[in-house]
């Protein structure tokens, strides 16, 4: 578990101190993917730096399975460190070494030698899917394959942690999605934590489990994804949302379509969690003596479930129509009945 205290950092400039970041408190549990998200400067590169003192803090602990980073000696940082693989947003790799010499490079760095080295990278290769590139140059490589290289590499001394900077800002969205997949399947297959700074929602939808949102140096909001993504509390993660929010059920949307509706009872269903997923709709229809028409919705699938609102109208007999909303009621779903005909 990593445990942020009180975590400042204060540079000090010829034209004044900027404080990157500013007091942030923050648990992050064991193989989860913990997402940051903040718009450009909120402070999220020097606090991702900090987890592994790429960035000494100017105030505060960085507490790994409870040892203070802080404290350790430049000898105990660099063992501590092979325990962090990091990834950055671009790549970073040695453009004179082949796939196959990058990702050896930790290794040999770590006195891996001989055959252990080499079936390491071999492993490597196939764990990233780049099999059949071992002799390509980074400049032969399109984005997403060096970011793979980039994957490969971080992970070769087996780290716990794998702290992703920004991993997917310089991708196309296809591309950007298959290095997600990536990301999931290494923290699935190798119960890896991930630390990833973003500023972009997608990202966290996508895979985070958790998620804490950063302006100016302070992180404003944090919580399950699920949660937050359902009840945003602050302004500033409302705007994040906007990005990956298609329509929004504004009271306009929801008079046009009172209005439109013929005759029936409208009903607006809010789903989270794992409810979404059940089939209550076609539960409903072969339940009851009712027909039901699905008027307007979505829903948003993200790591541990699903959320969102759809607009129903139920038409059929009073009686009918009365035990369905019963039933829905029993179900994991906040049910509201906007229209009665
Ligand atoms: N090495 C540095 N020296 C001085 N100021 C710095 C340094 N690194 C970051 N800052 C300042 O700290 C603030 C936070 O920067 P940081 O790079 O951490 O933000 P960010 O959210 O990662 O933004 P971006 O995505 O643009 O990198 C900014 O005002 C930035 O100018």
């Amino acid at each position: 578990m990593i445990t942020l205290k009180s975590l400042r950092k204060v540079f000090e400039l010829k034209s004044g101190n900027v404080t990157a970041v500013d007091d942030v408190n923050l648990t992050i549990d064991r193989g989860g993917i913990f997402g940051i998200i903040g718009y450009s400067g909120a402070g999220k590169s020097t606090l991702i730096r900090m987890l592994n003192m790429l960035e000494r803090p100017t105030e505060g602990e960085v507490e790994i399975d409870g040892q203070n980073l802080a404290k350790f000696t430049n000898k105990e940082l660099r063992k501590s460190r092979q325990e962090m693989g990091m990834i950055f947003q671009h790549f970073n790799l040695l453009w004179s070494r082949t796939v196959y010499d990058n990702i050896a490079f930790p290794l040999e760095i770590a006195g891996v030698k001989g055959e252990k080295r080499h079936e390491r990278v071999k492993e490597l290769i196939q764990l990233v899917g780049l099999e059949g590139r071992d002799k390509s140059y980074p400049s032969q490589l399109s984005g997403g394959q060096k970011q793979r290289v980039g994957i490969a590499r971080a992970l070769a001394n087996n780290p716990k942690v794998l702290l992703c900077d920004e991993a997917t800002s310089a991708l196309d969205p296809k591309t950007t999605d298959s290095i997600l997949d990536l990301l999931v399947d290494i923290n699935k297959k190798l119960k890896l934590t991930i630390v990833l700074i973003t500023h972009e929602m997608h990202v966290i939808r996508k895979i985070c489990t958790e998620v804490a949102v950063m302006d100016n140096g302070r992180v404003v909001e944090k919580g399950r994804v699920l949660d937050v993504f359902r009840h945003p509390k602050e302004q500033m993660t409302k705007e994040f949302l906007k990005q990956i929010t298609e329509q929004d059920d504004t009271d306009e949307t929801i008079q046009e379509l009172l209005n439109d509706a013929g005759s029936g009872d409208i009903i607006q269903l809010t789903f989270s969690g794992t409810s979404a997923e059940r089939p209550l709709i076609s539960e409903l229809i072969r339940t009851f003596q009712i027909d039901v028409s699905i008027l307007h919705g979505k829903i948003t699938k993200v790591q541990g479930g699903s959320y969102g609102t759809l607009f129903i109208q139920i038409t059929g007999d009073q009686s009918e129509k009365k035990k369905a909303l019963e039933f829905i009621m029993t179900k994991e779903v906040e049910a509201e009945v906007l229209s009665r005909d």
